[in-house]
Formats: C-alpha cells, structure tokens, sequence
C-alpha cells in the first residue's frame, strides 16, 4: 500500500505546480489583453474563449478504465 504522506507530498506538489501554472496563464492573458488595446482590438474573444474551453475539454477526458 502507498505510503500517506508520500502521496501528501505528491498532492502538495501538485497544487504548487497548478498555482505556477494558474499564475503564468494569468500573466500571458494579461500581456495578450495589452497587444490587443495597443492594436485597437476587444479584448473578450468569445470564439477564441470557445476554442480555449474545447480543447481543455479534450485534454481533461481520460479512458474510462482510469477512474
Ligand atoms: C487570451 C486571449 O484573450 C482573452 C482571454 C482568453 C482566455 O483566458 O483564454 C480567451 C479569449 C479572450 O477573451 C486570447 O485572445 O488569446
């Protein structure tokens, strides 16, 4: 059986790579919002939010077998 605290350590690792993550999308959106006013463009892209969402969509589906 895995050990607990191991796995602990994994899931805190875990949550600090998401937050990095979170953070650096975060700062790449605001730098795309910048481009886009400095080139008189909107900066709410309902079509590329759709985009966006498909493809996480598809990279968060796992084969059945896994849960
Ligand atoms: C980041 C962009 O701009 C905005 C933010 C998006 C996002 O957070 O994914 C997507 C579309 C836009 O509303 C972009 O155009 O790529």
């Amino acid at each position: 059986m895995a050990d607990l605290s191991k796995l602990r350590e994994q899931i805190d690792q875990a949550d600090q790579d998401l937050v990095k993550a979170l953070v650096k999308r975060y700062d790449l959106v605001m730098e795309v919002g910048r481009v886009k006013r400095e080139k008189g463009q909107a900066v709410f892209d309902p079509k590329r939010e759709e985009r966006v969402l498909d493809k996480v969509t598809n990279l968060a589906q796992r084969p059945e077998e896994d849960f």
